[in-house]
């Protein structure tokens, strides 16, 4: 079909494929989150409801464009999705993939604010993205341990700075001079010894992010109805939404016991707000992060 006599301007649109077979990372932030917080008086320093709210929005993305997404790491106004290294979506064009996950995210984060929060949406909230290549999944576990040491590191802060100034009635400058120069161990003591706060006793969703991650194992069927014609080779993958440690090789490994620690952790840590998809057995668990 012959074009126009302006259809040439289509040649300057450029190509921006991502380089093939390799795993595509996408990392979006709020924008301007520390005010917006502050603008819908999010409990400080962490805001149980509005981070199950970015999960949410998170599952809503992870299950829209499954099965490409294969692992998700979120911490405060952040998420990261990995996208497998056959992914075609797109025909891998950066922009697309990108402006895709950052806009579903969005508009499922707005859709779903009054499920979590209490107060009304002010104004809009928008988020920036980005895609990095990792060529290997050295790299791309290495890269989730960045994001869970992060924080680790940050909400170790946090807690210690909020306790000084909203129990310890320090004011903000106060804090900052208090925590100046100092290392984890003396945050965890100033916790402990001034606040009777035992740092490790904090909700897990706080202090190692949130984790959501395909679970193959097959769903256990009823006794009766439907259960003999049930092939468990086609039951699909659930999502499932961890507060768990993924800097250790056991929540990459295969090994049943590296299995059972992470479901253990699961169960003995769950938070008021952490009720769903949650492990309660110790049967195996199927994760396919690194699936190709
Ligand atoms: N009170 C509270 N604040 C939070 C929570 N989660 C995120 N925030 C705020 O969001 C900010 C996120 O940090 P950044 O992404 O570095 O800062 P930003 O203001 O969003 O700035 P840009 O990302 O550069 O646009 C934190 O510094 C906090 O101020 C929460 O659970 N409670
Ligand atoms: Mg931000
Ligand atoms: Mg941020």
């Amino acid at each position: 079909m012959a074009g126009s006599r302006y259809a040439y301007v289509r040649n300057f649109e450029l190509p921006d494929p991502v380089l093939p077979n390799t795993y595509m990372l996408v990392r979006i932030d709020g924008k301007g989150f520390h005010r917006f917080s502050n603008d819908h008086n999010f409990t400080k320093p962490n805001d149980g409801k509005a981070l199950e709210l970015m999960n949410e929005a998170a599952r809503f993305v992870m299950n829209d464009l499954r099965p490409e997404i294969t692992l998700a790491f979120g911490e405060s106004d952040e998420y990261s999705f990995l996208l497998r290294p056959s992914c075609t979506l797109y025909k891998r064009r950066s922009s697309k993939l990108v402006t895709h996950i950052v806009s579903l995210f969005t508009s499922a984060y707005v859709f779903n604010w009054s499920k979590y929060m209490d107060c009304s949406l002010q104004y809009p909230p928008s988020f920036d993205g980005r895609l990095v290549i990792y060529p290997s999944q050295k790299e791309v576990k290495d890269y989730f341990a960045w994001r869970q040491v992060d924080t680790h590191i940050n909400n170790l802060y946090n807690t210690t700075f909020w306790a000084l100034v909203l129990q310890g009635n320090q004011t903000e400058r106060e804090a900052h001079e208090t925590l100046k120069g100092t290392v984890s161990s003396d945050k965890n003591e100033i916790l402990y010894n001034r606040f009777q706060v035992n740092y490790d006793k904090l909700p897990a969703m706080f202090r190692k992010g949130t984790t959501l991650a395909w679970d193959a194992r097959p769903e256990k069927l009823n006794e009766g109805e439907g259960a003999q014609e049930k092939k468990p080779e086609k039951v699909k993958a659930r999502l499932r939404t961890l507060h768990v440690d993924i800097i250790g090789s056991h929540f990459w490994s295969e090994s049943s016991k590296q299995k059972r620690e992470v479901s253990q952790l699961e169960s003995n840590e769950q938070q008021p707000w952490e009720d769903q998809d949650r492990t309660t057995d110790t049967n195996s668990l199927g994760f396919t992060a690194l699936k190709p």
